[in-house]
């Protein structure tokens, strides 16, 4: 059995799944091997609680992590059961794509695409501690195990691993760094009113051993908890009365590689982009080594030609009632969140309907969303109604609700309490600072969500890649991403409850919108190495067409006045402006009087047939024309923006040694001296937003720093 390998990833969760992900298609052309050992490989991928993708901000976030190379946006897509945008009557700003998933095709579809990649070997089994030499992270020990799907009647479940006998054996592997994603396994502890069980999630086991080994590299570790809601037996349902919540009617996918073609692939080359900016360094020439991937086999064989590729479902809304609400003030002795049962702290912002009821005493109701879980079972989630209340309880609670009055409960909800790492203790790029060369990603970092989640694993996997590689680490910044920010965020602020990303945490949000994601972060992926072939030249050709689309709107007039203040003008849409576009290009020219006879804009780009029922054309010209509107719409914001975030891009880029000592600073005070000693910002920027410091105390670090 190998015992060697580049990376190591623990914990087969989405952080796990997009670190590994990240990490072997970053070590292939070089020959490099990556292992990811999880309790269970049947279960990697699995969406513990919520059946979807997305959403506000976290659809943002998932839109970066495909633009970045990831594999969330391709699996959501290819699993994908209903697609909405949820506040598409909003600004760009704001919209947030969203789908529902078969959660079990999901889960497979994860380990599809992780099985696509020969340099990766996925282990069973439980890490309990790490191997630290000279104070770095250089492996893990681990008990060898079969995962609750290993089928008992064969033997060959793991290949090689079986073969050798590896289960129950405690084993070492040696790497040039690792990632931990534990999620919610840690001690973890899951309540259903009194009733107490060991596991991160219904069925499984818990991680204890990892705890302590953490403690004893000498990291604080906190506990938080999360919830989840009963699933329901969807014949036992009675829709006839409910409202119908369909999807969008042109569903709209997360990924740019969806139903992008045939995949086909062009000579690719490096983006012009240089990466600075997780850099120390200005000029950085280490990615000049970075070998550029040809193509990620296999990738794109579910969703390259048609969308959607699942049959689509409908959801369907029902509602808690003054009946529910009495039963839940009635036994709120018996729920473990309020009888000091549990005593941490849970997602604030996706309640548990026993906290809606006590927080929002005056609401007689709320929403119930009864979504499919999956195409080939018969269970309904019922998003809006997390509960750890007593299962007698929940019966009641469900049998309230209009439609389920004779619903069978197939799975309680419950809450669960796990360890996590406060999050002071990573720098942006997810390593510890006290054992460099251990990453952590996801819920381990206190944060709550399947896309904050993947967003850290794909962060954590490039750069213990870059660790192990002597290169620079890579860091995005506030103004590039929802994933900068939600970094950021993690490292300067002791989050109190599992953080979740909303629109209105990013002070640019009108930056970093969905439409853009590619725009933004294709290039830099594309010198990081995690954006292949196949993807770039999907990426030229949309920024081609966005290119020809403003040279068209710039050198058009209509109705005897520029197009390009006609796009901007109230009413006028993606609809609109379609409608302009489809008209043969003499009807566009005799309609403005200036551009008779100007041949630009008869050359500019020529209306693409398509029809309103949609196909890949149309999907492709929607993408592009959203993204040149959405631009011009805040093309003023833009600019300002723009302006400020160079005038304080001075101070962002500016390093702070990782050994500086901020309490010899001579003049600082001491509260802010602590703050910083605690925190251990990496930049002058980041020391700059950290609670308990001002901007007197920051000038006072420059000067010590001799800028
Ligand atoms: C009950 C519940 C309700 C939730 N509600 C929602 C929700 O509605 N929507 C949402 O987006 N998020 C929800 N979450 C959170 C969501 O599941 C997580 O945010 C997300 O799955 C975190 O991803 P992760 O990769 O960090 O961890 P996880 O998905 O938890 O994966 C961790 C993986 O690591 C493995 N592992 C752990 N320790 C070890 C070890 N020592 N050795 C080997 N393997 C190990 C586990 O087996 C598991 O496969 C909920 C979670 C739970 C449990
Ligand atoms: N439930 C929990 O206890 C729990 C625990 C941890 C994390 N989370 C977080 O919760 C998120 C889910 O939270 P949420 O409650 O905001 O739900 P959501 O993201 O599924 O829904 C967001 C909004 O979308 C709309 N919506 C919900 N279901 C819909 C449907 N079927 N069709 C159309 N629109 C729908 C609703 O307006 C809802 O408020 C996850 O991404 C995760 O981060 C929840």
């Amino acid at each position: 059995m190998r015992t060697d390998y580049d990376i190591l990833i623990i914990g087969g969760g989405h952080a796990g799944a997009e670190a590994a992900w990240a990490a072997a298609n970053l070590t292939a052309p070089t020959g490099g091997r990556v292992a990811l050992i999880t309790m269970d490989p049947s279960k990697t991928g699995a969406m513990s609680c919520n059946p979807a993708i997305g959403g506000l901000a976290k659809g943002q976030m998932v839109r970066e992590i495909d633009a970045l190379g990831g594999l969330m946006g391709l699996a959501a897509d290819a699993t994908g059961i209903q697609f909405r945008v949820l506040n598409i009557s909003k600004g760009p700003a704001v919209q947030g794509p969203r789908c529902q998933n078969d959660k079990y095709a999901y889960a497979a579809e994860v380990q599809r695409l992780l099985g696509t990649r020969e340099n990766l070997d996925i282990l069973p089994g439980l890490v309990e501690d790490f191997v630290v030499e000279d104070g770095r992270c250089v492996g893990v020990v681990f008990r060898g195990g079969h995962g609750q799907g290993h089928p008992e009647e064969t033997q060959d479940c793991c290949g090689e691993f079986c073969a050798i006998d590896a289960v129950d054996k405690t084993i070492t592997l040696r790497a040039g760094a690792v990632v931990l994603t534990t999620g919610t396994f840690m001690r973890a502890l899951m309540h259903a009113g009194e009733q107490k069980t060991e596991g991160g999630r219904i069925g499984e086991g818990s991680a204890v051993g990892i705890s302590g080994a953490l403690t004893k590299l000498g990291l604080d570790l906190g506990r938080l908890k999360t919830g989840t809601p009963p699933r329901l037996a969807a014949e036992s349902i009675d829709f006839s009365g409910l409202e119908v919540q369909p999807g969008d009617e042109h569903p709209t996918p997360f990924s740019e590689m969806t139903w992008s073609g045939d995949g086909s692939v062009s000579e690719g080359k490096p983006a012009d982009a240089k990466l600075r900016r997780g850099s120390d360094a200005p000029n950085d020439t280490s990615l000049a080594a970075v070998p550029q991937p040809r193509a990620f086999e296999g990738a794109y064989d579910k969703v390259a030609n048609r969308f959607p590729v699942a049959e689509q479902r409908v959801c369907w809304i029902t509602h808690t009632n003054a009946e529910s609400h009495d039963l839940i003030r009635n036994n709120l002795d018996r729920a473990p969140m309020y009888n000091g049962q549990i005593e941490t702290a849970g997602p604030r912002y996706c309640p548990s309907i026993e906290d809606k009821v006590v927080r929002f005493a005056d609401r007689t109701s709320h929403h119930v969303f009864l979504e499919p879980e999956s195409l080939s079972t018969n269970e309904i989630y019922c998003n809006g109604i997390s509960t750890s209340l007593p299962i007698d309880v929940q019966k009641k609670i469900v049998h309230a609700l209009p439609g389920c009055e004779n619903a069978v409960i197939l799975k309680p909800g419950y809450a669960v309490e796990y360890d996590m790492v406060w999050p002071h203790q990573i720098d942006a790029t997810c390593m510890t600072k006290r054992v460099p060369g251990l990453f952590l990603a996801g819920q381990i970092n206190g944060t709550s969500g399947y896309e904050e989640a993947a967003g850290q694993g794909l962060i954590a996997g490039v750069n213990a890649v870059r660790y192990m590689r002597g290169q620079d680490p890579w860091r995005l910044r506030r103004d590039e991403a929802y994933l900068g920010v939600m970094m950021d965020d993690l490292v300067t602020k002791t989050p109190r409850e599992p953080y979740r990303m909303f629109t209105s945490r990013a002070e640019h949000r009108l930056l970093l919108r969905s439409d853009n994601a590619d725009a933004r972060l294709t290039p830099v992926g594309r010198d990081l190495g995690t954006v292949d072939d196949a993807r770039w030249s999907v990426f030229e050709a949309k920024q081609q067409r966005i290119a020809e689309l403003n040279k068209w709107i710039d050198s058009t007039q209509i109705d005897g006045k520029p197009m390009s203040k006609w796009v901007n003008s109230a009413g006028v849409g993606l609809e609109q402006v379609w409608t302009e576009l489809r008209k043969p290009a003499d009807a566009q020219l005799r309609r403005g009087s200036d551009a008779q006879g100007d041949a630009s804009c008869a050359a500019a780009p020529q209306p693409r047939a398509f029809d309103d029922g949609g196909d890949l054309e149309a999907l492709r010209e929607a993408r592009a024309l959203r993204a040149v509107l959405a631009n011009r719409q805040y093309a003023g914001y833009i600019d300002r923006s723009r302006r400020e975030i160079e005038r304080l891009s001075e101070s962002e880029s500016i390093p702070v040694p990782t050994d500086f000592d901020f309490n010899a600073v001579p003049g600082l005070r001491n509260e802010a001296a602590a703050v910083l000693d605690k925190f251990r910002p990496t930049t002058l920027g980041q020391a700059g937003r950290l609670a308990g410091v001002n901007p007197a105390d920051v000038m006072i670090v420059s000067v010590a720093l001799g800028r």
